[in-house]
């Protein structure tokens, strides 16, 4: 509300008018686009689309194709269960690159880096990156190991990385909010440890939703 509207007030007309362009401007958009093999970066990527829907945005999860032969999947029940429980999430397009305005990441560690399968699709990029359409996307990153000191950071960077060629604006949490201290304080992108349990060690769920709507914001301040 601006000084004059503060002091006179808003005359009904005007207020269902603003309301009214408010409505009419398209919804930022949001691709979460995420790996996972048992589930912890599919919980965050939900937790993430919440976030960025709640900040009024058009959100997409995608996830990023198994590439594992079936025989190491079937090894591994967690594994099986999780494909088995996700399958009908659509699988992410190079179009959906294109379609959307912010991009969530959120990947497992794989010692310290990327699993093949998101470098793979990472590879597959090549095009759109030659034709200038990933310039001022803008994207953040969360991720997940099995140690508390596994290789959070460095995997968050190794994804980074590619994004810095592409010309991305990397919106990562930082400290700009106490939610990221009590998820563990990790500033490039909300991480989190997963115990042999299979379950998540910390809560995240906030600082996830705070990272979300983050990225819608500076999203939107990118494309005002
Ligand atoms: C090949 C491989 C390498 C891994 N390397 C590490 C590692 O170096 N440090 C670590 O703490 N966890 C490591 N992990 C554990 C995964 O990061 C963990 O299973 C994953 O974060 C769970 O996420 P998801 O449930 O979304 O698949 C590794 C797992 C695999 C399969």
């Amino acid at each position: 509300m601006g000084f004059l509207d503060k002091l006179f007030g808003k005359s009904k007309k005007e207020e269902a008018s603003q309301e009214a362009q408010e409505e009419q401007r398209p919804k930022t958009k949001i691709a979460i686009i995420y790996y996972s093999s048992t589930g912890t970066n599919y919980q965050l990527s939900q937790w993430a689309a919440e976030g960025a829907k709640e900040a009024g945005a058009d959100v997409k999860v995608l996830k990023i194709p198994e590439l594992a032969p079936q025989e190491a999947i079937d090894q591994n029940p967690a594994w099986k269960e999780h494909l088995e429980a996700t399958k009908e999430v659509p699988e992410v397009t190079l179009e959906d690159l294109e379609w959307a305005d912010g991009i969530i990441f959120s990947v497992p560690s794989r010692f310290g880096n990327v699993p093949g399968q998101v470098k793979q699709f990472l590879d597959s990029t090549g095009a759109l990156w030659f034709n200038g359409k990933l310039v001022n996307k803008v994207v953040s990153a969360m991720t997940s190991a099995s140690n508390k000191h596994g290789g959070q950071e460095k995997t968050l960077l190794s994804l980074y990385t590619t994004m810095f060629h592409w010309g991305a604006v990397i919106a990562a949490p930082g400290y700009s909010d106490p939610v990221t201290f009590e998820a563990g304080g990790n500033p490039y992108g909300t991480s989190v440890t997963v115990g042999e349990d299979g379950k998540m060690q910390e809560d995240v769920e906030k600082a996830v939703k705070h990272q979300a709507k983050r990225t819608v914001d500076v999203t939107e301040t990118i494309n005002k």
